[in-house]
């Protein structure tokens, strides 16, 4: 029997993401880094991981929160194709993150801070929004954005590096 997993993956709703956002809140902010969480979950609610940004402890600028859980998760589960996931981020995914993702097969992402928020904390990505990205894509991304978003907000400006 061939099942759709597609439609099981999209059915996810917003309470559901809402839990699984506070995977991503809960992984918190490391002393001296940047302010960004992520999570990647199975859609029957399995947790594969939870990661944060460790760019300044690892001086790697590309070790975003999303990049590090999608590592994380690849080593976990002993595989490179993430299908079937959904990635979770307390911020909209700059151009790189959202790339990883797509590369790495993921098709479903929520994020709670928008872009606008991520710019006025600091940190100014390359001007583009994921939704405007996704749409050069040439796969179908399902992106669900506002997830929690006050809590992720708060998080991000709360935490922000001082100017
Ligand atoms: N979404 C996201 N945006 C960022 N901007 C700077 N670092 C990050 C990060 O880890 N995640």
């Amino acid at each position: 029997m061939i099942r759709d997993h597609t439609l099981h993956l999209n059915a996810v709703d917003t309470q559901q993401l809402t839990r699984w956002m506070k995977s991503a809140l809960a992984a918190g902010v490391q002393a001296g880094e940047n302010p960004f969480g992520a999570a990647i979950f199975a859609v029957d609610g399995t947790q594969v991981v939870a990661a944060n940004n460790t760019v300044n402890s690892t001086n790697n600028p590309a070790a975003h929160a999303e990049v590090n859980a999608i590592a994380d998760a690849s080593r976990s589960l002993g595989r490179s194709d993430l299908g079937g996931y959904w990635l979770l981020a307390t911020a909209e995914p700059c151009p790189m993150c959202l790339s990883a993702a797509v590369i790495a097969g993921i098709r479903n992402i929520a994020f709670g801070a928008n872009q606008v928020v991520v710019n006025e904390a600091g940190y100014g990505g390359l001007g583009i929004c994921s939704r405007e990205l996704a749409n050069q894509f040439n796969c179908e991304i399902v992106l669900r954005g506002s997830i929690l978003g006050n809590d992720c907000v708060r998080f991000l400006l709360n935490n922000r590096k001082p100017n």
